[in-house]
């Protein structure tokens, strides 16, 4: 048992088995999810997020098993989809505020730690700014930065280094394993290969199966 365990996992999609009798563990450090495209990262990582609902199979939080152990990991929680839609008309701010309160954080707390965060992957200078004015990258790091909210003890991390330059994206990753120390973070990167040496386990997602990569 680890922090999260997937057992017999099958997730499918019409008639495909996107991911086909997936058995894996998810400990505390960073897991890096590799594979083609389309193979089933982003499928893998809305399960774990509690997004979506296994075809088959049995999915648990220490040792707790969904759907019961669902809504006491949703506390724990950080999830950083790949596509989302972000509420334009409010602020970088609000937007983590409103997130910050539906995970039930104090908020004075949650706004200090969100201005820490984008500090650190430099979003601070616009996060009173209305999020219509955003670039991709901009709204990328945004939807990082709410994830960490709190103190995520599973991260669920959906390409957050997509459209950024590379500076900023180290930025990003030095962050990850900042947390990775404390939580069991699932990440999908094109920056795969700098963070490799610091990866607790490397995973290949590849035609329904995952494996160690
Ligand atoms: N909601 C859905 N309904 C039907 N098919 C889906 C759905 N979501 C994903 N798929 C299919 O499942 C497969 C896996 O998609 P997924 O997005 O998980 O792959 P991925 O490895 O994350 O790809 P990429 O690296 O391009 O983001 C693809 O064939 C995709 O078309």
């Amino acid at each position: 048992m680890t922090q999260l365990d997937l057992t017999n996992v099958t997730k499918t999609y019409g008639r495909k088995n996107v991911l086909d009798d997936v058995t894996i563990s998810f400990p505390v450090g960073l897991t890096l999810l590799t594979g083609p495209s389309g193979a089933g990262k982003s499928t893998l990582l809305r399960l774990i997020a509690t997004a979506e609902k296994p075809t088959r199979g049995k999915i648990s939080w220490y040792g707790a098993p969904f759907p019961a152990a669902r809504a006491e990991l949703r506390r724990v929680l950080g999830y950083a989809p790949q596509a989302v839609d972000l509420p334009d008309d409010l602020t970088a701010r609000e937007f983590a505020l409103h997130m910050a309160a539906l995970k039930g954080l104090e908020l004075g707390a949650a706004d200090r730690q969100f201005a820490a965060i984008t500090d650190a992957i430099g979003l601070h200078a616009d996060i009173n700014n209305r999020i219509a004015t955003f670039s991709g990258g901009m709204r990328r790091r945004l939807i990082f930065a709410q994830a960490l909210l709190g103190a995520p003890e599973l991260l669920a991390l959906d390409e957050p280094t997509a459209e950024l330059d590379s500076e900023t994206a180290h930025r990003v990753g030095a962050l990850v394993l900042d947390y990775a120390r404390t939580a069991a973070v699932v990440m999908t990167t094109h920056l795969a290969d700098d963070l490799r040496p610091s990866a607790t386990a490397i995973l290949r997602v590849d035609d329904g199966k995952v494996a160690t990569a």
